[in-house]
């Protein structure tokens, strides 16, 4: 049976509609109006143990509703939602013993006393064996790169040390699911290399299924093997990476190494089917972007084998960054482009 099960669940918010002004003010006081706000709309998808998967979307789509929902913070306004055989909402202890979060932006350690200190009440709250809680330290010390500062108090860490303290603590009850809320946020690229690693660990050792919220695409292909994609509160893509550039994105980049001066033509290739172009004298290469649906690899290489020397040439397909911005930008493929 899959570990998260996610059926029609929908989340609506009713807002109050502020006035303008001293006058609005006043209204507002009197007559206090409402308006209502669907955050996440009729979205399903199941996971499996052991999937990783990014779960993405632009700002305000209804990523934080939808795992707030999954945690147990939220009662849905409709649909369901099933974690690990729980309803969060209706067994948040449960739930809770189940599940590790991390939100990048706000950390669940204790700020006055030494990291160690925390791991200390950790144990005791989640009631953790022994061995297994020695166990985990000497792994997630290790892997995170801890020891350094476990006897400092959180509140002199840096964001980066914070962060894999964060994601320690998380982790010291071995819970079957993880949900990660922008883990690498503001973090220099050696412990976001590090974060990487130990969750892929963590993964691979214990079959730990991972929700991860992240705008960083390098994140999503280093972790993810399946990424949903979600704007307006709607499920817009399911699937792996690979299927999400070749479903979506017919945009392909061609690379020719040539000779530096012997290039002879007027720069008008449009004809060819490219979009964009670009001429490198320092490196004696050109970039050429095109719609692959319009145009035909082989007869761009040929025209300008015709023209120049052509020593070398790669063909790039789009970068999941570029597919994943042209998403956002496109909400009216939410309906249309939704694959299963
Ligand atoms: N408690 C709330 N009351 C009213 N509206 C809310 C509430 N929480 C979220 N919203 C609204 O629901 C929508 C989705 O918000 P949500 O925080 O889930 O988006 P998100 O995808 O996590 O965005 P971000 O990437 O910026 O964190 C937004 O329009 C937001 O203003």
């Amino acid at each position: 049976m899959s570990i998260i099960q996610v059926d029609q669940l929908t989340k609506t918010f009713h807002r109050p509609i502020r006035g303008t002004g001293a006058l609005g003010a006043i209204r507002d006081l009197i007559n206090r109006r409402y308006e209502e706000k669907t955050a996440v709309d009729r979205i399903s998808f199941t996971i499996e143990r052991g999937e990783i998967v990014g779960y993405l979307g632009p700002n305000g789509a209804g990523k934080s509703t939808s795992i707030k929902m999954l945690v147990g913070i939220l009662v849905p306004t409709s649909g369901e939602v099933r974690v690990d055989g729980v309803i969060p909402y209706k067994n948040r202890k449960e739930n809770a013993s189940k599940i590790g979060v991390v939100f990048g932006q706000r950390s669940q350690l204790w700020w006055d006393i030494p990291v160690s200190e925390t791991f200390e009440l950790m144990k005791y709250m989640y009631n953790i064996p022994t061995a297994d809680f020695k166990r985990n330290i000497e792994l997630f010390t290790d892997v995170l790169g801890i020891q350094d500062f476990m006897h400092v108090a959180v509140r002199q860490l840096s964001l980066g040390q914070r962060m894999r303290a964060d994601l320690c603590a998380a982790l010291l009850h071995n819970p079957s699911i993880v949900y990660l809320d922008e883990p690498t946020i503001g973090l220099d690229v050696v412990v976001k290399k590090k974060i990487r690693e130990f969750l892929l660990e963590v993964n691979a050792l214990r079959q730990t299924t991972i929700l991860l919220t992240t705008h960083d695409m390098s994140d999503v292909e280093k972790l993810c093997s399946r990424v949903i994609i979600i704007n307006n509160g709607r499920k817009m893509f399911d699937g792996d990476l690979e299927r999400l550039k070749s479903d979506y994105s017919a945009d392909e980049t061609m690379i020719l190494h040539v000779d530096h001066d012997e290039i002879g033509f007027d720069g008008n290739i449009s004809h060819l089917g490219v979009t964009d172009f670009t001429y490198h004298p320092e490196s004696g290469s050109i970039l050429l972007r095109y719609d692959k649906r319009h145009a035909k690899p082989a007869s761009i290489l040929a025209w300008f084998m015709e023209r120049t020397v052509v020593h070398d040439f790669e063909i790039k397909p789009a970068e999941v960054e570029d597919v994943i911005r042209d998403i956002y930008q496109d909400s009216t493929s939410c309906e249309l482009g939704e694959v299963q």
